[in-house]
């Protein structure tokens, strides 16, 4: 990430910065019964391959952050989910995009997880136990541990 200031609303032109338009991004936190939540490693050939996120991807032309999430985690993930909770967006200023992620959580669905991309994935509590993490992904973390109680550490290799 860079120290540029990010702006409050994204479509406009950073200070002292190139105008960059804003990526929304559709991102779902799929939460077990036994609070365990599910992460996945980004493909080779995408930006960041190997690093560990919550999976997800961009929206498409009129689609809302839900119609993208339940798209997504079906191609990428072959699962059906159900109602998407929205939970909270973040704006992440990266060297190849401004990306506006916005968190569902995800408590139903249906079908057996396939990685389709290739990926790998894992059923998580805190610390996470798998690694590195996108910078992106960290302050879920963060929001997961208040929501928990949790201290300390929530990941050990960034
Ligand atoms: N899916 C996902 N993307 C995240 C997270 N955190 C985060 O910063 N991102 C960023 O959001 C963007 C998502 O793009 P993506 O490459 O996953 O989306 P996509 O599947 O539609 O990509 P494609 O255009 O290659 O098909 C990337 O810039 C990625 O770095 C996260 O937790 N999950």
């Amino acid at each position: 990430m860079t120290s540029t200031p990010l702006v409050a609303d994204g479509d406009r032109p950073r200070e002292g910065g190139a105008d960059r338009a804003v990526v929304d991004v559709a991102v779902g936190v799929l939460i077990r019964p036994d609070g365990r939540f599910l992460v996945t490693s980004r493909p080779e050939g995408k930006v960041y391959a190997g690093y560990w996120e919550f999976p997800g991807g961009k929206l498409e032309a009129g689609e809302t952050v839900e119609q993208a999430l339940r798209r997504e985690l079906h191609e990428e993930l072959g699962i059906a989910i159900g109602a998407a909770e929205p939970w909270k967006v973040e704006l992440v200023d990266y060297p190849h995009a401004l990306v506006r992620l916005n968190f569902c959580k995800v408590f139903d669905w249906t079908g057996e997880l396939q990685m389709r991309e290739a990926q790998s994935f894992a059923w998580q509590g805190l610390p996470l136990d798998v690694g590195p993490v996108l910078p992106g992904t960290v302050p879920v973390l963060g929001w997961l541990a208040a929501e928990r109680g949790f201290e300390g550490a929530t990941f050990s290799v960034a």
